[in-house]
């Protein structure tokens, strides 16, 4: 029997659904990869915005990792929302003895603005985790902080990424332009070349928790055996189609929609369950 793929997202939570853990297990199950989740910090936020948050203690954070990898091996990880020096280096003492692609996603502030990691925690991030990363996903602003610079072009968004493999050896790196072009382009840099990944911009307001599906959506391909370019490919694909059609929930910015790669599909699944329901 063909083994089912599976992909463990180590993140903080979002009440709300839209970003964090719940943004990554949809993702995962719309990638048709099997979810699981490890919770670093319960947060108490919305559309609006962040309220507060709590972190498991070091304990607890270990033996949910434990857990998970004492029983359902993952093929790929990656990981979310951590606010601690203290975090990272025990994820990265669990991590570093196994043999896992991972994806780090090194969340630091949310789209509404609110900090959601400790200043001390980059560095450690730098220095523990990075090293064990098949690909961080930084936006411009995240990437400016790992490499103390400000980046105000496309150029300057490659030399970002490649002084981040070459600082920190991640395998790649892949910059998400931001708001630096008019179309959203990223860039990546790995074995020692550039790619771009342009895709047209959707204006609106609602792209709480892009960042969380993407960097999910190249876990999940990655641990469905994808090259580091296939995976990021089909994830700017899937996270464009999600931001285009939007859903318009909540009063602040809206999360994207998960399942809109297979809104076609879903449509005949409600006409079928109508029928079978009259
Ligand atoms: N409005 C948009 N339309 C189309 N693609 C977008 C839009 N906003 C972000 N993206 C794309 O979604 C992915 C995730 O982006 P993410 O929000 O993490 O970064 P960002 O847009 O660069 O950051 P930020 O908006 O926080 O400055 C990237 O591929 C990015 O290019
Ligand atoms: C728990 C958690 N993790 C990450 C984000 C960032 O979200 P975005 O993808 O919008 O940058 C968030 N708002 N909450």
């Amino acid at each position: 029997m063909k083994k089912v793929p599976s992909v463990l997202t180590i993140a903080g939570t979002d009440p709300t659904g839209g970003a964090g853990i719940h943004a990554d297990l949809k993702t995962f199950q719309e990638c048709t990869a099997y979810g699981m989740a490890v919770v670093t910090s319960v947060v108490a936020q919305n559309t609006e915005g962040v309220r507060n948050y709590v972190n498991v203690s070091l304990e607890m954070l270990e033996e949910q990792i434990e857990a998970v990898f004492d029983d359902i091996y993952p093929d790929a990880v990656k990981t979310g929302m951590i606010a601690t020096p203290e975090m990272i280096e025990k994820i990265a003492s669990l991590l570093e003895k196994e043999d896992v692609p991972l994806v780090v996603d090194p969340v630091m502030v949310a789209t509404s603005g609110d900090s959601l990691m400790e200043k001390e925690t980059v560095q450690l991030m730098k220095e523990r985790l990075l090293p064990l990363a098949t690909i961080a996903t930084p936006n411009i602003s995240e990437a400016e902080i790992l490499i103390g610079k400000s980046i105000r072009s496309l150029k300057e968004a490659e030399e970002a990424a490649q002084q981040i493999v070459e600082e920190t050896k991640v395998k790649a790196t892949i910059v998400k332009g931001g708001h630096l072009t008019e179309e959203a382009t990223d860039i990546l840099y790995t074995d020692g070349k550039w790619e771009r990944f342009s895709a047209p911009r959707t204006e609106t307001k609602h792209t709480h928790g892009t960042g969380c599906t993407f960097s999910a959506a190249i876990a999940a391909k990655l641990a469905r055996g994808r090259s580091i370019e296939e995976a990021v490919s089909e994830s700017k694909t899937f996270i464009t189609n999600a931001i285009a059609e939007t859903l318009a929930i909540g009063k602040g910015n809206g999360p994207v929609n998960h399942w809109a790669s297979r809104l076609k599909k879903s449509d005949i699944v409600v006409e079928n369950a109508r029928q079978l329901e009259g």
